[in-house]
């Protein structure tokens, strides 16, 4: 511990950083604090910002203005190679004259470490599983190969923090998967901080602590996996991760415990009790509101919820599940339902049902006036 830290000081801190080049703005006033030994990933679509921020945490850029912190210190002038701070990179940049054993080994050697390389090399590459792969050439090894010598050769150094950009977007799906889980294992038995970047929702959903979802250069959401999916406080939020309804309406009567809305669309007015989060004022009568509600939450042809009438106009069969598209008087809808085998089969186009959802699985969106809802891209 420096003379500057505090024990309450998170490994990393960002201060209201912002950075533009020329007029134009790549990342707007973002702060966030990453504790030791989380899994952050910072998640949004092509162009939100997410390299810029990682390459300032690296410090291959400044931020115009703001600070970075580590662990209390402020960082934003220092040089890249001054940092305990490694990075995997989407394009791998293996050196392609040095075989394994010497890619991994090179960052050692750089800082002109003498002792315990060939110890510290095989440690690692016994994480990434390539033990007896030492002598192969970069060119002898498969593309899953290749990414595991460069987490190797990144994390042979025992960096603080480890910055990955997109590392698994150039490898095929099956092979994505698989390493995704082993990622998320070698992160826990390393325990060092990784900030992971990536445009893949369910990738961000199944490997993160926490994951900070981006849009044109802001912070939209920083919170848990769960509550990213199920409590997205923002439009874009909730069309990013994942599928969504929204609907909107006004507010009919709010107090403490619960808001309840009139959707727009429905010929009787229907009211849907929303639980308020904790904490939060509620909404003034009138005032304009959207809710999501997941597709896998809307229930066909159940009484007892919230309903508003349907029509069936596609499906699409998926094995465990049907998804349902709805022409209702809300709006179209989406519902994801389990298909159990000796159903019979999906219900036709045209088919009337009353489509529901109950009170939990709705979360309430405030309006956000000139916000900013750029459709998801990936
Ligand atoms: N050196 C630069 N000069 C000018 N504009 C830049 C520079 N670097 C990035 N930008 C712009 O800043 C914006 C954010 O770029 P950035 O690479 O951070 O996005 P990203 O979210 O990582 O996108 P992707 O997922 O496509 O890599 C983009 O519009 C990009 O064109």
């Amino acid at each position: 511990m420096t003379s500057t830290q505090t024990r309450a000081d998170p490994i990393l801190r960002i201060e209201s950083v912002t950075k533009s080049f020329g007029s134009f703005t790549a990342v707007r006033d973002v702060s966030l604090e990453v504790g030791e030994g989380e899994f952050v990933t910072l998640l949004g679509p092509s162009g939100c910002g997410k390299s810029t921020l990682l390459r300032m945490i690296a410090g291959f850029e400044q931020p115009t203005s703001g600070a970075i912190r580590m662990r209390g210190q402020d960082i934003s002038q220092q040089a890249a190679y001054d940092r305990e701070i490694g990075m995997v990179f989407q394009n791998l940049a293996l050196f392609p004259h040095l075989n394994v054993f010497d890619n991994v080994a090179f960052g050692l050697r750089a800082r002109r470490r003498t002792e315990g390389i060939d110890r510290k090399v095989r440690e690692m590459l016994a994480l990434v599983g390539l033990e007896g792969f030492e002598t192969r050439g970069t060119a002898q090894i498969s593309g899953g190969q290749r990414q595991r010598v460069a987490l190797a050769r990144s994390l042979v150094t025992s960096p603080d923090i480890l910055l990955l950009d997109e590392p698994l977007s150039a490898l095929d799906l099956k092979l994505r998967r698989q390493l995704q889980g082993e990622l998320k294992r070698i992160q826990q038995d390393t325990g060092i901080t990784f900030i992971f970047v990536t445009h893949d929702q369910e990738e961000a959903l199944s490997m993160s602590d926490r994951i900070a979802v981006m849009n044109a250069g802001r912070v939209e959401q920083f919170g848990s996996a769960v509550d990213t999916y199920h409590r997205p406080q923002t439009e874009f939020v909730a069309r990013f991760v994942g599928e969504t309804n929204l609907l909107r309406g006004q507010v009919h009567a709010a107090d403490a415990a619960r808001v309840t809305l009139r959707l727009d669309g429905l010929a009787a007015p229907v009211a849907v009790a929303v639980p308020l989060p904790a904490g939060e004022t509620p909404p003034g009568q009138g005032d304009p509101v959207a809710i999501s509600v997941r597709p896998e939450h809307v229930e066909l042809g159940r009484p007892g919820l919230h309903t508003c009438e349907a029509r069936v106009t596609s499906h699409s069969f998926s094995g465990a599940t049907i998804t349902y598209a709805l022409d209702s008087a809300a709006g179209p809808l989406l519902a994801r339902v389990p298909f159990q085998p000796g159903q019979g089969h999906p219900l036709p186009d045209g088919q009337s049902v009353s489509a529901g959802w109950p009170d939990e699985a709705v979360t309430l969106i405030p309006d956000q006036p000139g916000h900013d809802t750029t459709d998801k891209e990936i």
